[in-house]
């Protein structure tokens, strides 16, 4: 049996933040989560929308956003700011203790800028690190992290990081101490066999299936990357992982990987 104490993990996507209704739910759902928790959010579909009204293009490969110099004020606008102050502010509302955190805070991620080989992503931050004492002491206290897709490199650049990678290394950093269970929450019911089709949702998945499902066009996009976090998170020690619907996140509906 699991002796250790359990920690809820929730990745929640740039959809979900962006529409006040959902984010609400979202919200409010989390704070009824008991237990110690962390909230990891995206933000990208804001990002592009407000880079779009100062005149910068976006350029997303393989899911990741290619990061120049403004896209980088941009970013650290818009998700160390907006998105991470609103959320902070409508959590503290409903008396959950939430603090607000970029890696470069307290130090808690850090990263170095991707080397490049076929391309060039700019200032996009691969984790090296993350301080899971330093959570675990905030977590301890009553604290709930509330962490944007943002790291550091320890000299002076803050880099853009994919938040559902946050979300996995955080887990995988968190899981010798505590029983961790990640969630991915986006809009749709989870992994499903047919993107468009809410009803052909997939309960269970591991990696050879997952795979396949790759090699068959079933799973595309952005849920590529979202797995390939989960099954890293599994090897590393974090006991669940599940990827749901935003409103759903009791942990009895969606796609479930466990050890
Ligand atoms: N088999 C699948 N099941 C569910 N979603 C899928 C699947 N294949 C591709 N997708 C796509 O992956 C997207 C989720 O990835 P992404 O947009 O990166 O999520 P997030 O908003 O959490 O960052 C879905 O909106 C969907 O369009
Ligand atoms: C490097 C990289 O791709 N960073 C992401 C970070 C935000 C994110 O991941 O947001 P969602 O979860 O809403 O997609 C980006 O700028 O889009």
């Amino acid at each position: 049996m699991n002796m250790k104490e359990k920690l809820t993990i929730i990745k929640v996507g740039g959809k979900i933040v962006e529409e006040e209704d959902s984010l609400h739910q979202l919200l409010a759902a989390f704070t009824a989560v008991e237990g110690h928790k962390i909230l990891v959010h995206g933000g990208g579909r804001s990002a592009t929308k407000v880079a779009a009204q100062l005149g910068i293009e976006s350029q997303m490969i393989n899911g990741r956003r290619v990061t120049d110099a403004d896209m980088l004020n941009v970013v650290t606008m818009v998700y160390g700011g907006l998105v991470n102050k609103n959320i902070v502010v409508r959590l503290q509302a409903q008396g959950v203790n939430a603090l607000g955190l970029t890696g470069a805070d307290m130090d808690v991620i850090r990263s170095h800028k991707r080397p490049v080989k076929d391309v060039d992503y700019g200032f996009v931050g691969d984790v090296d690190a993350v301080n899971g004492t330093l959570l675990a002491d905030l977590i301890r206290k009553g604290i709930v992290p509330v962490m944007a897709p943002l790291t550091h490199d320890g000299q002076g650049h803050i880099l853009n990081t994919n938040a559902d990678t946050i979300a996995g290394e955080t887990a995988k950093a968190m899981a010798d101490v505590f029983d961790v269970t990640l969630m991915y929450c986006f809009e749709k019911k989870g992994v499903l066999r047919d993107a468009e089709d809410d009803d052909s949702l997939i309960p269970h998945i591991n990696e050879s299936e997952f795979k396949r499902y790759v090699e068959e066009g079933i799973i595309q996009g952005g849920m590529i990357p979202k797995l390939e976090n989960s099954f890293e998170a599994i090897h590393a020690g974090v006991s669940k992982v599940i990827i749901t619907l935003a409103t759903a996140i009791d942990g009895v509906s969606g796609t479930v990987i466990e050890r």
